[in-house]
């Protein structure tokens, strides 16, 4: 087969973080890609891939290494299981499971919270849990959170619940030495753990100066049409804050730019966000326009489940329970994570 064209590509290592390669990649058979770098180019070989390196770390004109799809997604669907791993090859699709936090100590004392960092109530905390109980038999790889603790939380105490019992790690980029000093040194460790991004670009709309301000005494004071077209309108922002279009923009781009291209990988992502930031990723994904976004409502703590195949994303609605038949129905690759995930635990 002929070399593809220089370019670049994005490879989502074992360890946490994208590591961006610039060469060529050339399929040498048996899931095997022949990488030539750019002459000069120093690439981590340990960080590169988990398994089969043919190679150590230096600076290198060109190097082999296995890049099968299994190195990118669960190892229940690890190269000895065949078969499981055939069909994720070949359907190429991925699942896409978005939830908005569970009820924050300002969703029960009905104030506007936008970017303020209100954690979970008690409430908000079992939510958080049940929903993390109806998706604990789909496979999640990559989570991407806001950086509001309200969805942290929620992603973290929905994985508790996850069978797989993968442990979620949140990645921290934010500068050198906060890269450096949450290394994991082992291989086996790190397969173990879900690397969580947090991104503000997810966070809750702001709000502007209705922040702290309660809804009643807002819609008594302004008037009710007046705080409605603010909440719910597509492109009228409240003082001084974002409109549901701004939201989206950064939003929707973010999800273009660093979701989409994990998914086209194969891997399964999670998403745990907020009711304006997931309301635009859904007119997004569904193709909804400006009318129909503005009457979603999105509950908290509620998982939706979308699919991802050929390019384009199915809904699959809320999963009732973690046993729901129907979930497993959608594809083929679900129900034997799921049948994989019961050999093991039983
Ligand atoms: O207060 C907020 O930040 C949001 C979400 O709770 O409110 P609204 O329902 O008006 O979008």
């Amino acid at each position: 087969m002929a070399a593809a064209a220089f370019h670049q590509a994005i490879w989502t290592p074992q360890s946490h973080g994208n590591l961006k390669i610039l060469g060529r990649s050339q399929e040498i058979g048996n899931g095997s890609m022949k990488l030539i770098l750019k002459k000069g180019f120093k690439v981590e070989l340990g960080l590169l891939k988990r398994e089969c390196y043919h190679s150590s770390t230096r600076n290198c004109g060109a190097i082999q290494a296995s890049i099968s799809q299994s190195s990118v997604v669960d190892p229940v669907l690890s190269p000895s299981n065949k078969n499981t791993n055939e069909a994720r090859k070949k359907s190429n699709e991925a699942a896409l499971i978005l939830i908005r936090h569970g009820e924050s100590l300002w969703n029960e004392k009905n104030l506007f919270t936008g970017c303020v960092d209100v954690p979970l109530t008690k409430k908000g905390v079992e939510e958080a849990i049940e929903a993390g109980k109806r998706i604990s038999n789909i496979p999640v790889d990559m989570i991407y959170t806001s950086a509001l603790i309200r969805a942290q939380m929620t992603a973290m105490l929905a994985m508790t619940q996850h069978r797989r019992k993968k442990v979620p790690i949140i990645i921290h980029n934010e500068s050198e030495q906060a890269r450096a000093w949450s290394q994991i040194f082992s291989e086996d460790t790190k397969k173990q753990s879900i690397p969580v991004v947090a991104a503000w670009q997810l966070n809750e709309r702001m709000y502007g100066e209705l922040q702290g301000l309660n809804k009643q005494e807002t819609a008594d004071r302004y008037g009710k049409e007046q705080v409605h077209e603010w909440r719910r309108s597509y492109d009228i922002p409240p003082p001084n804050g974002e409109s549901l279009e701004m939201c989206a923009e950064r939003a929707v781009a973010y999800f273009k730019d660093q979701i989409e291209p994990q998914l086209l990988s194969g891997k399964n992502v999670m998403i745990a966000a907020h009711g304006n930031s997931l309301r635009s990723i859904i007119m997004y994904l569904d193709k909804l326009t400006s009318q129909e976004v503005i009457s979603l409502e999105l509950s908290t703590g509620l998982p939706m489940l979308y699919i991802f195949k050929e390019g384009k994303f199915i809904r699959r609605g809320s999963p009732v329970g973690p046993t729901e038949a129907g979930v497993y129905a959608y594809t083929r690759n679900l129900a034997l994570y799921r049948q994989k995930l019961d050999e093991m635990l039983h």
